[in-house]
């Protein structure tokens, strides 16, 4: 499988429905706190403006609902999966990617053998606590060689600037929230980060 090298994780449909258009090709909704009804709207909303663009669209943390709602990959971190049925997951025939903060987390990573697994954090985050210093460069290449093929995606304080140091470290895809959300303009920054990848993406130049 392969994933698009900018990978986009927002808040809520409406976001999906300002970005996506630009030509955005991956997005995670991840929604925190929110009524279950107005959670399956939300998805709902966002997959269909997703279906349009062509844009492959990343479920967070709510597993069993994306399944209900015929979604077609989530995204766990390893609270999440402690807790989740991965036989349904797959059952359902949805991709599954996973967050790994450390050595172990890795380990159990792996053995759920997920469709990607995401490190972090690279670099400093203001989205949320982390437990983890920031991870670091090296890390990252050293998860490219445990991780083998599967594809691997970094996250955590990235910026369109720290992008060819992730993609040279061994990075398939890197993740982002602030750099965007926070960004005076962030139609301008998503073009901008649309444009630092499109050479891996394959765009004709
Ligand atoms: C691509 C990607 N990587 C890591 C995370 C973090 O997942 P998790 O540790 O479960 O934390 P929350 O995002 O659920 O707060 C992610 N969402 N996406
Ligand atoms: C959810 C998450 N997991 C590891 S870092 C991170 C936050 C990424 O956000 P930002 O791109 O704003 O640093
Ligand atoms: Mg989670």
């Amino acid at each position: 499988m392969r994933l698009d090298p900018f990978y986009l994780i927002v808040d809520s449909a409406a976001w999906i429905e300002r970005v996506v258009p630009l030509g955005v090709k991956l997005v995670q909704l991840r929604i925190k706190d929110m009524p279950e009804g107005a959670l399956r709207d939300e998805i709902r909303r966002a997959r269909t403006v997703c279906a349009g663009a062509g844009c492959q669209m990343i479920v967070n943390d709510y597993w069993r609902i994306a399944i209900e709602e015929g979604c077609d990959f989530v995204h766990l971190g390893q609270e999440d999966l402690a807790e989740a049925d991965l036989g349904a997951i797959r059952a359902a025939g949805l991709k599954l990617g996973l967050s790994t903060h450390d050595e172990a987390e890795l380990q159990t990573a792996l053995a759920a053998s997920p469709d990607y697994i995401a490190l972090g954090p690279v670099y400093p985050t203001i989205l949320k606590q982390m437990k983890w210093a920031p991870q670091g460069l090296n890390k990252l290449s050293d998860w490219r060689h445990r991780v083998g093929t599967l594809p691997l995606v970094a996250i955590g304080g990235l910026t369109v600037d720290r992008l060819d140091g992730v993609f040279s470290h061994g990075a398939d895809s890197a993740a982002v929230v602030t750099d965007i959300s926070l960004n005076p303009s962030p139609e301008d920054r998503t073009r901008q980060w649309i444009e630092k990848t499109a050479k891996r993406r394959g765009d004709p130049a």
